[in-house]
This record gives structure tokens, C-alpha cells and sequence, in this order.
């Protein structure tokens, strides 16, 4: 018993260094939102500090220890303004990448000043142990201890009291908000950053007589203090503190009842994955991590060229090149093909995973085991581990998907440490360093890497060409559309009718399988088989900075991202006999990088594709029904008239939704109370009502975008108030925003198809080798002609007048032939003669295509012309329901929304009605 609490102390102990670090990253994101991975560097450069003016320069620690602080404030400074600040306007996940490269060269240059070597320092404090009731504990342990609670009180009291900790209390939740405060917001996010990073400098120089004084470890903490900063949301002092201290004590412990290696790094991290596991998609904090989302490729591919390239690079490799550089091209496919796999998760479905190097690993290590266990042939080996790994990634993406964001990175990186801890570092599971039975062969024909290596470049660049024509494949495809949708906005992606879950599930799968296949190659590179290097957390750390670099939206990203990559064609071309040349090229080739993100955000391969312009692929004639989506204007009409194949829009299943006793409370305000609500087929029920009366709360608890307090919904008399929202619109259920939400991203073509898409699963295997093109349905087709959208399909919403946006927001409803169709103040921002023009098209949905209309509107003249019956709401209640000739003279109404208004508008509405009928 006593073991347990003395390794608990100690657990403790360690557990308080680690909120030291965790709680410099919390203060920095606080302030800049920003996760900065160079926090743990900062540590390292306050213990050299600390290192170089007590051991080296004889000073005593009361005069060291504010000399390394000092250090590690103008790293921080130098960090966010030099790098961060200059990047105000790109994607958090440009940002997060500069904060790695940041990393990188301060590694390299602290690595180029000191070697690799452990320096040790004296302890400042006494480390004699302390004896209490029979356990014994190092004072210098107990004295950090207490200077850490001692700092988490101070922080919780400052930022909570202070005018400073306010405003960035108020930065944290409303940045716009508080700038119009005139809290400058470049100020507070840099004071922060200075205060996180002496933070970082307290936990190395506190570290430093513990550890010692290396590189690697000090930088290395960065995951476990991730991991507690996790705990507190990366917002809670507290509770970060807390988080620490249970990662300290769950790591002492496990030691004393885990024999096998790896899990004392790993139990943690199964620990912060539950927790959030358990908060879920509920626990908000800040926005996603990828806020602005870097561009992505169309995936256009243009065969000759391809061919003509791989065709090239086959001649280079099997006459030219020499071995260094033919083991660059390995290099340069083998990472190039890890990388891709992030361009699948993060480009294109917009979620920042740290794991894609363990899966790497965990498909040669699947791979491996299949070999050595059933000496089956490499070629039967490769696709069985990759659908292994697939499994693995839909496995563990059933809780990691639970989050996103800042929460998604962290878990996978959590999982990325458990996965290398138990597995890739541990030879009992992973059956490292087992010898291959038979050299490798491929139809009979040997490629081994050591016998014919330029034959096992030819297969990683066939390899290469295979994955790329893959992850091109999906982008064209309706798969890759629906990625999009759900990267830009979820919600919009559900009132489509997408599962954004399942889309998320499926691309982290197929991710891990793609970088299982460069995890294989690398592996196999050499005669043994070795998975503790390349595979490991910090890998995938620094993977994504290369493929960011390269252009994470492009397939050609990864491939200049692994030319980048250590031991790719530039490290190569660069390389001399000296061994700190690599360190140099990681020196400079990272501040090149930084100055490179702050010109390109979007990488390299964003920027090629502005000066190489090739040649545009001759489209094929379009059959009857089908159109790629990408055609030109001039084209779209032909596309559209070809497409008519499909049919006219018919009547749309006749259906009533009713909603009966709906009441939405958000904490105290109660939004909408007790409302009930019938909207049938053919009929179109305006919802009217000042601001803030719950019109569009209704909308939401209708469609299930929000959950009621009671009542109940039901279609047809069913109830369909547990379902999520991308059911409704399956049964029937419609909808368009007030504030728009449609795919920037995609054309106006493609935001119609994928609200009009057949919703077909298979599309998830056969996208992967031949993405059909998709055809306009029939009402996709309609919704173009009624809303005249043709001249603007090929255009993207953000190219187009506010009001046709608008259009294109009600025409994706319409496109998926709801049979209830919800739409939030669709005439905002339209003038009158579009406004009454709309009023015309809701009648004609209802009255030719038997549509039930609902429609949020403060436009009066619209709502008392065209709808059958009005509904008015106040304050969350139904104040008045009847035609509208009853509603405008009904004294509630008058009196809490109308006003003297309706003097003004004496038409006569059943008059209006017939007219449009006619
Ligand atoms: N997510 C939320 N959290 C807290 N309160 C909310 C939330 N959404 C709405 N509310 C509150 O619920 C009430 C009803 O808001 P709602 O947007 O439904 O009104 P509305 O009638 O649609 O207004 P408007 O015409 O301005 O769009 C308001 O007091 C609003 O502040």
C-alpha cells in the first residue's frame, strides 16, 4: 500500500511539472487560439539558458533562473510576432504548422549549439528526502509541487480579477466583440504568448535538474501537457491542473502494475481520449481548428501528362540516377503517400489528425505479421493490411470522431502516443526485428530494396501514382463532394441530408489505409523489420508541416511535401558529407518555410497552379443525364438541356408535419413555449413575429437542429422528433437558413447536386476507382429553372450578389424535392421586385408541385400575399394563428407586431393567390 501512495507522491510530483507546461500552452491559446506546439522548445531554451549561465558563466540560481525566464519570454515574443502575428489572415491550421516549424528550427539550431549530449545541472532546491508516516519524498520534488499550485492559484486569481485577464477572457469568447471594446487584440494575444512561454521556461529550469538537459525530452513533454490542457478545455486553469496531476499519478502507477513497455505512456491517453469521448461534439471550445479552410485541387487528372511523367521518372530511375537518388525517390513516395492520406482527412474533410504516422506503422506492422506468420506473398499481404488498417482507423474513429477540432488533433495524438507506446515500439506485439522468410517479389519479379533498388523506387512511384489517382478519384467523386460539404459547414452538410459522422468515419478510414501503404513501403525498404522510427507521434507532427508546406488540398502537396520530406530530392541535392547539413537544412529550410506559409497559406502546390497552366482535358460530349459539375458557363445550358434525361419534377409525396406542445429553452430563456404548429401539403404557413420571438428556434426543433424541452413532431402522424436532421430531410423534411450556410467551397452546380444526390452508400467503394459523373435529378433541374440559376452555376456562391445567394440557399432546399419545405426569411436582402417575384415561385411549389411551405418572414407584403395562413409568435408563444385577412386584424397582433404597417397594405390576398395560380 505504501508502494502505491509513495509512487503516487511521486506521480504527483511529476504531475505538477507537466501543469507548469500545460498551463503556459492554455494561457496561449487563450490569448491567440492558437495550440502552440513550439511551447515544449521554449522549456528546452530556458534549461540550456539556465544551463550555460549557472554551469557555464558560475552564476548562482537567483540570477540564472530570471535570465533563463528571460529567454524563454523573447523566444515567445520573437515566435508570435515574427511568425504567428504576420499569419493573422490564414487558417488556424497554417498558423498551428508555422508554431511546428517554429519547432523545428530552434531544435535544429539548439541541436547544431549542443549536440545531442545530457547536461547536467545542480538542483537549486535541497533534494534530501522528506520522511512522512514511512514514505519518503525529495524535497526539491515537494517544493515544485508547491510552487505549482502555488502559480495555478495565482493564474485562476489574475485571470479572473485582473482587467488584463478580462479582456482576454472576452478575446477568448468574442474576439470580434471585444476589439470593438478597443482591447487590441494583437497586444493581449502576444502578452499571453510571452506569459505561456515563461511558463514553458519555469517547467524546463524545474525539469532540468530532474531530467537533465537534452533536447528531446524537454520537447517531448509537449504531448502529455497537451493531453492535461485537454482536460481543462484549454481553458480552466484548475482543471488543466488537475488533468496534470492525474496524468502524473496514472503514469507512476502503471509502472508499478504494467510490466509490458508502452503503457505507461499510453494509459493516459486511453484516459483523456474517454474523457472526451464523453464531452463529446458538446464540449465547444473556441472554433474548429481549421477556421479558414486552405483551398483545396479539383482532382482533375490529365492521363497523357501523368503517363508521360511516370514514363520519364521509370527511364531516370533505371538508367540515370545513381543510389542516392534513387533512394530519394523512394523517400520522396513512400512519405508522399503518408502524406496524401492527410490531404484525404484534413484537406478535403477539414479534421487536423495527428495519427496518420501510426497508421503508417500499424499497416506494415499488419503487413509483417501476415509475411513472417503465413509466408503469404507480398502482393496478397499489402491489400489485406490496408483493409486491416482501414478497420482499425473506422475502429478508433468511433470514439476519436466523437470530437473535433482542437479537441479531434489532441485525441489523435493521444491515440497516436498509446498506439506507438504499445505497439510500434514494443517487438512482443509487433514482431519487430522478425527476418522476412522470402525475399520480396511481385509477380515473380524481385524488387527488394537492397538487391534492385532502383526496381523498389519503380514501386513506390507506382504506388505513389495509384494512391494519388485514388485520393483524385474521391475528390471528383459525389464521396468527395460530401467531404467538402461537411468540411465547410455540418450543419448545412446535415440539412442536405448527410450523415456528417458517417462522411468524417469514412474518410478517417480510408486515411489510415492510405498511409498503411507508405507505412508498408517504408518498412520494407530495409532486410528488418524496424517500427520504432519514422512512425512515431512527432512524426505525424511534423509529416502534416511538410504536406502544409506542399499544399494540403492538392494531391500534388504531398509529393512536393515529400520531396521535402529528410532523405527526399532536396535534402539530397543539398546534401554534403557533413553531418550537421541536415540540421542546417532544417535551420534554414524552416525559416524559409515560415516566410514561404505567410506568402502561400495554402502551399506550394496552390501557388504552381497559379503559373502552370496547363492544358484544360477535352471534355466528353455529355450523355443524356449526366455533367461533371465543372463545366463553363457558356457550356452549362447545353449540360442542363442534355440532362432533362431525368424527367420532369413531378408532385412532390404529400405529407403533413405537425409540431404539438414544441417548448426550446436555452438554459434560462425559454425560446419557444408550447407551440404547436400544422403545415400540409399544398399549403403555405407563413411564421411571423419581432425579433427574437423563437421563429427560427421552431424552425430548428422542426428539423432537428435543435432538441425541444417537450412535444413532439410528427410526418404523416409518425414521430420523427428523436431523429437527427439529416433523417428528416430524408423523410421529407427541407430547409434553408437564415444566415445562407451554403458551401463556399463548391460551385452552385455542386451545391444543388449534393443536396439532390441519390444517397447511396456503394458510392463510398466505387468512387475510389471510377467516380462517375452525376446528373442533375429532376429536381435539381427545376430548382435551376425556377430559380434561373443557370448562368450561375459554374460560379462559386461567394462570386455572386448577396440575393442570389439567397436564391441558391432556397434552391438547394428545393433540389432534394422535400415535401415540407422550411425556409428562414428567404427574401432578406432581396429587393421588392425579387421579393415579390420569390412570393410567386413559394406559391407555385405549394400550388404545382404540392409542397408544404413554411416560411420565416418580417417581409409583410410577401407573407400576407402568398400564404395560406398565418402564424404569429411573441416572446417564444403563439399569439395569434389564422388567414392572414384575420391575423392583420387581430389587436394582439397590431399591438406587439404589426403596428400601423398594416394600414399600408390593403391588398387583397386570396386575389393575389388565384392570380399566381392562374
Ligand atoms: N443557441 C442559443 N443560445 C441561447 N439563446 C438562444 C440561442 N438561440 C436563440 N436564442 C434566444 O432565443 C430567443 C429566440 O431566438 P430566435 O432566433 O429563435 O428568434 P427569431 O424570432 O428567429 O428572431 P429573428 O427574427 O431576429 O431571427 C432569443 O431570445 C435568442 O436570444
Amino acid at each position: 500500500m505504501n508502494g502505491a501512495i509513495q509512487l503516487a507522491l511521486v506521480g504527483m510530483t511529476s504531475g505538477s511539472l507537466l501543469a507548469l507546461t500545460a498551463l503556459g500552452i492554455v494561457i496561449a491559446y487563450r490569448g491567440s487560439g492558437i495550440i502552440n506546439f513550439s511551447h515544449g522548445i521554449v522549456g528546452t531554451v530556458a534549461a540550456f539558458a539556465y544551463w550555460e549561465l549557472n554551469a557555464g558563466l558560475g552564476l548562482s540560481p537567483v540570477l540564472a533562473v530570471p535570465g533563463a525566464l528571460l529567454a524563454a519570454a523573447l523566444c515567445g515574443y520573437l515566435t508570435y510576432r515574427l511568425a504567428i502575428q504576420r499569419m493573422a489572415r490564414t487558417s488556424a491550421l497554417s498558423r498551428t504548422i508555422v508554431s511546428l516549424i517554429v519547432l523545428v528550427v530552434v531544435q535544429s539550431g539548439l541541436t547544431l549549439r549542443y549536440g545531442a549530449d545530457e547536461r547536467i545541472v545542480q538542483s537549486m532546491f535541497p533534494t534530501d528526502p522528506v520522511s512522512l508516516f514511512g514514505i519518503h519524498l525529495g524535497q526539491n520534488r515537494i517544493i515544485t509541487f508547491l510552487i505549482a499550485t502555488a502559480l495555478v492559484v495565482l493564474l485562476t486569481v489574475c485571470y479572473g480579477r485582473t482587467r488584463f485577464g478580462l479582456a482576454t477572457s472576452a478575446q477568448a469568447e468574442n474576439p470580434i466583440a471585444s476589439a470593438a471594446l478597443g482591447i487590441s487584440p494583437v497586444r493581449i494575444a502576444t502578452t499571453n504568448w510571452v506569459i505561456g512561454s515563461v511558463f514553458a521556461g519555469i517547467a524546463g529550469v524545474l525539469l532540468a535538474p530532474i531530467v537533465g538537459v537534452q533536447i528531446v525530452t524537454l520537447t517531448h513533454l509537449i504531448v502529455p501537457a497537451l493531453a492535461a490542457a485537454l482536460i481543462g478545455g484549454l481553458r480552466s486553469f484548475p482543471l488543466t491542473y488537475l488533468g496534470a496531476l492525474l496524468i502524473g499519478v496514472t503514469q507512476a502507477e502503471v509502472t508499478r502494475y504494467v510490466a509490458t513497455p508502452g503503457w505507461a505512456d499510453a494509459v493516459p491517453f486511453l484516459l483523456i481520449v474517454l474523457v472526451m469521448v464523453w464531452r463529446g461534439a458538446g464540449d465547444r471550445i473556441r472554433s474548429a481548428i481549421v477556421e479558414r479552410r486552405p483551398k483545396v485541387g479539383a482532382g482533375q487528372v490529365r492521363p497523357l501528362i501523368l503517363l508521360a511523367l511516370v514514363g520519364g521518372a521509370i527511364v531516370l530511375l533505371t538508367t540515370v540516377f545513381g543510389l542516392p537518388y534513387v533512394t530519394a525517390m523512394t523517400i520522396t513516395c513512400t512519405y508522399g503517400i503518408i502524406l496524401l492520406s492527410s490531404v484525404v482527412i484534413t484537406g478535403y474533410t477539414g479534421q487536423l489528425s495527428l495519427s496518420q504516422f501510426s497508421f503508417a506503422g500499424i499497416g506494415a506492422v499488419l503487413t509483417g505479421l501476415l509475411l513472417t506468420g503465413t509466408g503469404m506473398p507480398f502482393l496478397l499481404a499489402i491489400p489485406l493490411s490496408l483493409v486491416g488498417t482501414f478497420v482499425v482507423g473506422a475502429v478508433l474513429g468511433v470514439p476519436l470522431l466523437r470530437t473535433r477540432g482542437v479537441n479531434f488533433a489532441v485525441a489523435t495524438l493521444g491515440c497516436a502516443v498509446a498506439i506507438q507506446g504499445v505497439l510500434l515500439q514494443n517487438p512482443a506485439y509487433s514482431g519487430a526485428y522478425t527476418p522476412l522468410p522470402n525475399p520480396l517479389e511481385l509477380f515473380g519479379w524481385r524488387i527488394d530494396s537492397l538487391a534492385h533498388p532502383e526496381r523498389w523506387a519503380v514501386v513506390c512511384l507506382v504506388a505513389f501514382v495509384l494512391a494519388g489517382l485514388v485520393v483524385a478519384n474521391v475528390r471528383r467523386g459525389r464521396v468527395g463532394r460530401r467531404m467538402i460539404a461537411v468540411r465547410t459547414n455540418e450543419r448545412a452538410a446535415e440539412s442536405v441530408g448527410l450523415n456528417p459522422w458517417r462522411v468524417r468515419l469514412y474518410a478517417f478510414a480510408l486515411s489510415a489505409a492510405i498511409a498503411a501503404l507508405g507505412g508498408i513501403l517504408v518498412v520494407f525498404r530495409q532486410p528488418t523489420m524496424v517500427f520504432e522510427r519514422g512512425f512515431l507521434a512527432f512524426d505525424s507532427i511534423l509529416g502534416l508541416s511538410y504536406v502544409v508546406l506542399g499544399g494540403i488540398g492538392y494531391i500534388a502537396g504531398p509529393l512536393l511535401g515529400g520531396l521535402g520530406h529528410p532523405g527526399g530530392f532536396i535534402s539530397t541535392l543539398l546534401d554534403s558529407d557533413s553531418a550537421t547539413m541536415p540540421l542546417w537544412i532544417a535551420l534554414v529550410g524552416g525559416v524559409l518555410s515560415i516566410w514561404y506559409l505567410q506568402v502561400r497559406p495554402d502551399g506550394a502546390a496552390e501557388g504552381l497552379g497559379r503559373h502552370i497552366h496547363l492544358p484544360r482535358p477535352r471534355r466528353r460530349q455529355a450523355r443524356a443525364g449526366t455533367t461533371t459539375g465543372t463545366s463553363t458557363g457558356t457550356s452549362t445550358g447545353t449540360v442542363i438541356s442534355t440532362a432533362m434525361g431525368t424527367g420532369p419534377a413531378g408532385r412532390v409525396p404529400e405529407r403533413v408535419l405537425e409540431g404539438e406542445g414544441l417548448t426550446v429553452a436555452f438554459g434560462g430563456v425559454v425560446a419557444v413555449d408550447d407551440v404547436s404548429l400544422r403545415v400540409g401539403p399544398g399549403e403555405v404557413v407563413g411564421l411571423i413575429g419581432p425579433n427574437g420571438a423563437g421563429k427560427t428556434t421552431l424552425i430548428d426543433a422542426i428539423t432537428g437542429a435543435t432538441n425541444p424541452k417537450s412535444g413532439t413532431v410528427t410526418l404523416d402522424g409518425r414521430p420523427i422528433g428523436s431523429m437527427r436532421m439529416y433523417r428528416r430531410v430524408h423523410e421529407g423534411i427541407g430547409r434553408s437558413f437564415q444566415s445562407l450556410e451554403l458551401f463556399d467551397d463548391m460551385t452552385v452546380a455542386d451545391n444543388l447536386k449534393a443536396s439532390a444526390d441519390a444517397r447511396s452508400s456503394s458510392v463510398y467503394l466505387t468512387d475510389l476507382v471510377w467516380p462517375r459523373p452525376t446528373a442533375f435529378t429532376a429536381g435539381a433541374l427545376a430548382a435551376v429553372e425556377l430559380f434561373e440559376l443557370g448562368p450561375d452555376l459554374d460560379r462559386l456562391p461567394t462570386e455572386l450578389p448577396y440575393g442570389r445567394r439567397r436564391l441558391v440557399g432556397i434552391a438547394r432546399a428545393v433540389a432534394a424535392e422535400p415535401s415540407v419545405l422550411c425556409l428562414d426569411e428567404p427574401a432578406a436582402g432581396l429587393s421588392s421586385t425579387e421579393s415579390a417575384e420569390l412570393g410567386t415561385l413559394l406559391r407555385r411549389l405549394a400550388d404545382e408541385r404540392g409542397m408544404g411551405v413554411l416560411v420565416v418572414e418580417h417581409d409583410m407584403e410577401l407573407v400576407m400575399r402568398v400564404c395560406d395562413r398565418l402564424i404569429v409568435m411573441e416572446r417564444g408563444r403563439v399569439i395569434a394563428d389564422g388567414t392572414p385577412a384575420e391575423v392583420r386584424r387581430d389587436p394582439r397582433v397590431i399591438a406587439a407586431y404589426l403596428g400601423d404597417e398594416t394600414e399600408s397594405q390593403e391588398t387583397e390576398p386570396t386575389r393575389e393567390r388565384e392570380e399566381v395560380e392562374q
